[in-house]
């Protein structure tokens, strides 16, 4: 008898039809636009701040095409738990917890974040949790050992009384009790035992003394705090793999690859849960609620992930730098969904460890060497995995730990002459390697789906201030860009491979730091004409105006439609519209000049990982959605100095106007002029009407006048 499935889908009918009506008319409104322009090419000559204006016009129009493969068939996702086999039909998981700097990443957030996921609702037996750190730091290594103590009270309190939160910073600080149980006295008594017990366990965190470390240059360093001998308690890992100054680490993919082969010979589960250090399970059945697909029989033979969407504890109403990332987890990873399945997001996804193997045919044990490296143990887990059945829950034949093992495969030097990171494991070349890993799955036929529980499973910290979430962006958009340029380009690699549809929403994410392109040129260009009086755009009340309208409109409105349909403000909306123009100009340029400048050797690949320890009064500002412009000058001056170049020509234009009367010739160029200065309201309020140390540095004021200022009388003499 066929077993019943584990999980529903749901496909969105309502937004499909709307979607796909609007892409039409829009489509249509384009072919127009495009059709105006070239017939005008025929006319007259183009000057080059034309062609530019045309290509950027160009590019917006193919990245829109792009973007409306995630609108055409979205799809929710329900598992169904209680279908589950029972706890000893399982599989095993391995819990993978990357950490990088005790400075950025305080230890005390991590053991929080490994005791929640010690915690989850699973076997014990069946689940270890290993922590990467890439610090080399003593502090964490202390840190492991005081949670691993900690663990034995905290679990059984956990399962005992049924408790929610599993994370005890969030459980002791949280105001009400998450319980399945009524209170009881016996309960109370017990929290306050648990909570004297996590002070002292905190307290001891930060005592530990840091000695001299070198994050850069250490031997390897693996540790078992617990073993299996207490079946209660999940076995926990620490692993430092080596790092030496000239020898490349490649950061997170690096450190998710020696974890990847030291759990390979120590418990080799077929699951693998990956989460960043600041990123603790916020719901203990997130594990259980994977597993409905992993174990689904209509899709469990080409699933390699499960997607949870990233999502947040320290985000402020208004958001207004989108650290949410809203339409990335709320439209588009439901839209792929609905295709191939979303893109790997880093952190939060339960991967099938078979999938990262490489899908390589191996026969001989000289060819699983050449690609998997020379360690025999490490072989025999690969075998085992490829072999066995991966529902098969027979204890593997796990022989002891061998740390000299162990250190080999922390070695840095194990990988070279093998296919790690080109073809085996998480890929290194690009430093979203997120994006990249999953990517290539998808290429190789796997597929994922996208789990979005109304409880969030995985709550991590977001950047709340403008200058750390544009220094992600621009690594980001830089790690994009490397694929872009790179020959897996997703519309050279990707279209043999996969779906039109799933390539294009990976297209849309590669072109993305192209956005910077056709902003700069839409919000200096039609300026500098304003400036000097000459139409670009036709004149309004002719039926040309209202193709440029339509599209511009469609645009803004239809923005404005996902972001109330999917339960978001108006006021949402208007911030994305704010941040998308600030981070074009700032981190997808900046993305895009550092992969360019990688690409021919002018620099090299580098991840400066977040800080997760936030200064009051820069939140205090975030949450006051104030924004916070303490940052750099190159990271500063792009934003202001085009708003002052919008406002220096609206001014100049209107007067113009009014002198001449030609309003229906410029109108276009005057709204498009009005808009920028509008939308980007916050950076003016932060140049001409703040006080406050968040303000926009007159310095910085000074300059961008003088930049653009400069562009008004250049660009004028050059037209
Ligand atoms: O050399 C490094 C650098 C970083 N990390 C870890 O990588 C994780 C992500 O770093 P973070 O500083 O938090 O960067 P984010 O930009 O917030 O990370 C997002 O973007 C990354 C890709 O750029 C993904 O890997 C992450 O999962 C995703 O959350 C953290 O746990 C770090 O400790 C390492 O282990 N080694
Ligand atoms: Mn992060």
């Amino acid at each position: 008898m066929k077993s019943p499935p584990l999980h529903l889908s749901t496909p969105h009918i309502y937004s499909t039809i709307i979607n796909r009506s609007y892409s039409l008319f829009h489509f249509m409104a384009l072919i127009a636009l495009l059709y105006y322009r070239l017939s005008s090419f025929l006319l007259q000559n183009p000057t080059l701040p034309y062609l530019l204006l045309f290509a950027s016009e160009l590019l917006l129009s193919f990245i829109w095409l792009c973007s409306q493969a995630y609108l055409w068939a979205p799809v929710s996702r329900t598992p169904l738990p209680q279908r589950l086999p029972e706890n000893k039909e399982l599989p095993a998981i391995d819990v993978f917890i990357c950490a990088a700097d005790p400075k950025k990443e305080p230890p005390v957030e991590v053991m929080n974040t490994v005791l929640s996921a010690m915690a989850l609702d699973y076997p014990p037996e069946k689940l270890s949790v290993y922590l990467s750190d890439d610090g080399g730091s003593s502090l964490t290594l202390k840190g492991m050992r005081e949670a691993s103590a900690f663990a034995r009270s905290w679990l059984p309190f956990c399962r005992r009384f049924g408790i929610k939160n599993r994370c005890p910073k969030v459980y002791f600080s949280s105001l009400e009790d998450d319980l399945i149980h009524s209170r009881s006295m016996e309960y109370e008594e017990e929290k306050e035992k648990i909570k004297k017990e996590y002070e002292k366990f905190k307290e001891s965190v930060k005592m530990a003394e840091e000695s001299e470390e070198n994050a850069i240059d250490h031997p390897p360093a693996i540790e078992v705090l617990h073993d299996k001998s207490d079946k209660e308690i999940p076995l926990l890992v620490y692993v430092s793999r080596e790092k030496r100054p000239h020898q490349p680490h490649h950061f997170k993919a690096g450190a998710l690859n020696v974890l990847l082969r030291i759990s390979g010979i120590l418990t080799n589960s077929p699951y693998i849960l990956v989460l960043d250090c600041d990123m603790y399970c916020n719901d203990p059945t997130s594990a259980r609620q994977a597993m409905c697909f992993h174990l689904d029989p209509e899709i469990s033979s080409s699933l390699a992930f499960v997607q949870f969407p990233q999502k947040f504890h320290n985000i402020s109403k208004s958001d207004i730098y989108d650290a949410q990332l809203r339409t990335l987890f709320v439209i588009r990873w439901p839209g792929m969904d609905g295709l191939q399945g979303p893109i790997l997001s880093g952190t939060g996804f339960y991967m099938k460890r078979k999938a990262l193997y490489g899908n390589l045919p191996l026969k001989d044990v000289e060819q699983l060497k050449q690609s998997f490296g020379l360690s025999n143990d490490f072989i025999m887990s690969v075998h085992h995995i490829n072999q066995h059945n991966l529902h098969d829950n027979k204890e593997s034949s796990s022989k002891p730990f061998q740390l000299q093992e162990a250190q080999f495969l922390a070695n840095c030097n194990y990988e070279k002459q093998t296919l790690w990171g080109k073809q085996i494991g998480f890929l290194y070349d690009s430093v979203v390697e997120d994006y990249f890993t999953g990517f290539i799955l998808h290429c190789r036929g796997w597929t994922s789906v996208f789990c979005n529980p109304s409880r969030p499973a995985f709550l991590g910290s977001a950047t709340t201030t403008l200058n750390d979430t544009l220094i992600q962006g621009t690594r980001w958009n830089s790690g994009l860009m490397e694929v872009a340029i790179s020959r897996y380009c997703p519309f050279i690699y990707a279209l043999s491979r996969m779906s039109l549809l799933q390539t294009m929403c990976y297209g849309y994410l590669a072109l993305q730091p192209l956005y910077s392109f056709s902003l700069w040129c839409l919000a200096t260009l039609p300026q500098l004409y304003l400036w000097n009086g000459i139409p670009i755009y036709p004149k309004v009340a002719s039926s040309w105006f209202f193709i440029f309208a339509f599209v511009f409109l469609g645009s803004f409105f239809k923005h404005l439609e996902e972001v109330v349909s999917s339960g978001g403000s108006i006021q949402t909306w208007w911030n994305e519209q704010q941040i998308w123009m600030i981070k074009s100009v700032t981190a997808y340029t900046y993305g895009s000049i550092d992969a360019m400048m990688k690409w021919v050797g002018l620099r090299k690949a580098s991840f400066v990982p977040t800080n997760k320890v936030s200064d009051e009064g820069k939140f205090t500002l975030y949450q006051k959605g104030k924004f916070n412009y303490q940052t750099s000058t190159v990271l500063l001056a792009p934003i202001v100095a085009l708003v002052i170049l919008n406002m220096v020509s609206l001014v100049g234009g209107v007067a113009r106007m009014l002198v001449t009367g030609t309003w229906k010739h410029m109108f276009g160029q005057v709204f498009l002029s009005l808009y920028v200065v509008v939308v980007n309201f916050p950076v003016i309020e932060g140049m001409l009407m703040r006080k406050d140390e968040g303000s926009v540095p007159v310095s910085v004021s000074i300059l961008s006048l003088i930049l653009s200022l400069t562009f008004l009388y250049l660009g004028s003499i050059v037209l």
